[in-house]
């Protein structure tokens, strides 16, 4: 895990807020450059952190059919603009050779790789990347819908557009009729 320099975010957010012509010293903001290096400790908790250390614990379980965890909510920040975007993960994988995972290592996956300056593509392509990697399963599927604030608050103002992302490895990639299965399970 990566320490963060709360002392330098905070110098960093009193600047901001004089460069934008505010009084960092009024009583409304004065705690605040501190209380923004506490949340980007939070936030960006995920840098230095690698998601295939979730996977070294594998059940040898003989189970060679679909595993989806879907709607797991996630948050992350914009690596542009360094402002939210946020919404659901689908994690799909079809085990093999008893390489099956426990359930909630898929969505501290997806925690872990959303906590730092992200691009959707990247969270998205970085999980599949890994379920290959550590579980070396038949097929991955991962889908991640989401709405970016940088989209919604500025710039193009378009609150409510969905961005969907999806990256298909394996059989799920070549299997036409098991990547609508797992489409299906998603949109129930
Ligand atoms: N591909 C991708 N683009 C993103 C993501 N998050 C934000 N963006 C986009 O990053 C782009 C940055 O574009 P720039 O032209 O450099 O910056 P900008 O002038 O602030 O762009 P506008 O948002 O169009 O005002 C914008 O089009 C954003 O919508 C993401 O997760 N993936
Ligand atoms: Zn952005």
């Amino acid at each position: 895990m990566i320490e963060v320099n709360r002392s330098q975010i905070e110098e960093a957010v009193r600047m901001i807020l004089e460069a934008i012509g505010e009084n960092p010293n009024r009583e409304g903001l004065v705690d605040t450059p501190k209380r923004v290096a506490k949340m980007y400790e939070e936030v960006f908790s995920g840098l230095g952190k690698n998601p295939e250390e979730y996977f070294e614990t594998i059940f040898g379980e003989e189970h060679e059919e679909l595993v989806l965890v879907k709607d797991i909510p996630f948050f992350s920040m914009c690596e542009h603009h360094l402002v939210p975007f946020f919404g659901k993960a689908h994690v799909a994988y079809i085990p093999q050779n008893g390489k099956v995972a426990g359930l909630s290592k898929l969505a501290r996956a997806v925690e872990t790789v959303a906590a730092k300056p992200q691009l959707q593509e990247r969270i998205t392509s970085t999980i599949a990347n890994v379920l290959m990697k550590k579980l070396e399963p038949q097929g991955v599927m991962v889908i991640i819908e989401a709405e970016h604030m940088c989209m919604t608050m500025r710039g193009i103002k378009k609150p409510g557009a969905k961005t969907v992302t999806s990256a298909v490895r394996g059989i799920l990639a070549t299997d036409g009729q098991a990547r609508a299965e797992v489409l299906s399970l998603i949109k129930d």
